[in-house]
């Protein structure tokens, strides 16, 4: 390789790596190399034994080599793509109502809150610390109506490192809660305001803007179709809920007679596209999941917030087998966690529930929520030429894993009888479920660490 055209190398790491591909849900990399360029690109994979022909051929010093301890692996960054991070203010909490009673009773009041900056700045950096914290490398952001807050959310995740799509939510129906609504007219001035601003800010590389209907209901039809058009005149990804719960569905379809399923009022209106992720999608009939395949729109599932607000169950199997798009969201504060392992763990649960209830169910395995996690969320948020797994060209955004933290969640306990890299594995692997922030040890998004943090924060 020419030296002008060869890529700076900033680090290279050697030990084990896991990660999904196209082909294989877990693929388990022992004593493997990566090598990262100073644009935060995966420059080279290989075996830990072409070490000698790597760093010739790359031009770094194997003294150089970051070396990952016995207990220690890289996996690919988890992808959240769906967040309200003005809900994690009351994550935790106020689970005692259906969809609809609870966005009236806790959600608008408290979103409207997020006209005061001071409030907005503290609550979104509780959020973007606290996902970087737990592994959460790209999210899928939704704020409130308020555009100069919806760019401060925008700023602070740029600012800490974190890849993101933020979305100013708009809504121009809602009778529950006063003045937190726009009119028509607003929704749109103030949406393409806040497409432009974000654009502009060129400083923000890693932050883009996400066109964000609520959802059907709070929405007119004319307000949907103009944000399908800003979306289509600038090809802005867009993001919404569809599907979530059964008065939902219902009052969706008294609302828009017009329209043949919930899916058909998004598609008409021109938000059904490949740059678009819809949330839950519990009651997706099969005609509408065969529309989320043909216009390459894809879904966020959402275990944690269909359990806790009694929403329903999605069947994951069908979806796959359908072929639509497929990541894992936290949903917060609808779900209670903030953590996309918490999301992992409860896709299964959900998984192991179907198969209780129908025996003919094929229970997700580990590996195959793993994949969602990552590079289906990836996929999801059609980011997967850029993040997702380990390939050559793709940023280097991961997760340095310690099973064994000290002080952590994970005891290891070593048989004597089983060969210990056949144990290091299962650990590893077995840690996606016992473990949590305790062992991700270091955080990286293109390149770059970003947890532990490295500046002083405020809270
Ligand atoms: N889970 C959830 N569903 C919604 N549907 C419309 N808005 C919301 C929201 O904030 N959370
Ligand atoms: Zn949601």
């Amino acid at each position: 390789m020419e030296n002008s055209n060869r890529p700076k190398i900033a680090n290279v790491y050697r030990g084990t790596f896991i990660h999904s591909t196209q082909k294989t849900a877990l693929q388990i990399l022992e004593d493997e190399l990566l090598g990262v360029d100073t644009d935060g690109k995966i420059a080279f994979t290989g075996r830990g034994t072409e070490l000698v022909r790597l760093s010739q051929t790359f031009g770094f010093s194997p003294t150089e080599v970051i070396q990952l301890a016995k207990h220690e692996f890289f996996m690919p960054g988890l992808v959240d793509t769906h967040i309200h991070a003005c809900q994690y203010s009351y994550a935790g909490t106020a689970l005692d109502m259906p969809l609809l009673q609870w966005l009236n009773t806790y959600t608008f009041p408290v979103e409207s809150h997020f006209k005061d900056l001071q409030f907005a700045h503290k609550v979104y950096s509780q959020v973007v610390k606290r996902t970087l914290r737990n592994g959460t490398t790209t999210a899928c952001y939704f704020a409130t109506i308020h555009t100069d807050a919806s760019l401060l959310l925008g700023k602070i995740a740029n600012d800490f490192g974190q890849r993101a799509f933020v979305g100013k939510v708009c809504m121009d129906r809602n009778d529950s809660v006063k003045h937190y609504k726009e009119t028509n007219q607003e929704s749109q001035e103030e949406t393409c305001r806040w497409n432009i601003r974000i654009l502009e800010k060129i400083q923000y590389p890693l932050v883009r803007p996400v066109v964000t209907p609520r959802f059907a209901l709070s929405c007119t039809g004319a307000l949907l179709g103009q944000l399908g058009a800003i979306a289509k005149n600038n090809n802005l990804h867009i993001q919404s809920h569809i599907s979530e719960n059964v008065e939902e569905v219902n009052l969706v379809k008294k609302m828009f007679p017009d329209s043949e399923s919930y899916t058909d009022v998004y598609l008409k209106h021109n938000l059904l596209t490949d740059k678009t992720v819809m949330a839950h999608g519990c009651y997706l009939s099969d005609e509408e999941l065969v529309l989320f395949r043909e216009t390459g729109a894809s879904l966020a599932h959402c275990p944690n917030s269909n359990i806790s607000l009694c929403s329903g169950m999605l069947n994951v199997r069908n979806v796959l087998n359908h072929k639509v798009k497929l990541g894992l969201g936290t949903d917060v504060a609808g779900g209670y966690s903030a953590s996309m392992l918490d999301a992992v763990r409860r896709a299964l649960d959900t998984s192991k529930i179907l198969t209780i209830q129908n025996p003919e169910y094929k229970t997700l395995s580990f590996e195959e929520v793993f994949r969602l996690a990552t590079l289906g969320g990836s996929q999801a948020l059609s980011l997967d030429d850029q993040t997702g797994n380990f390939e050559v060209g793709k940023d280097f955004d991961a997760l340095r894993v310690n099973v064994a933290a000290p002080g952590g969640p994970i005891d290891l306990v070593q048989y004597s009888n089983v060969p210990l890299t056949i144990y290091f594995i299962f650990v590893s692997v077995a840690s996606g479920l016992t473990g949590d922030d305790r062992n991700i040890a270091e955080v990286f998004v293109a390149g770059k660490k970003v947890v532990p943090f490295t500046e002083p924060t405020t809270e």
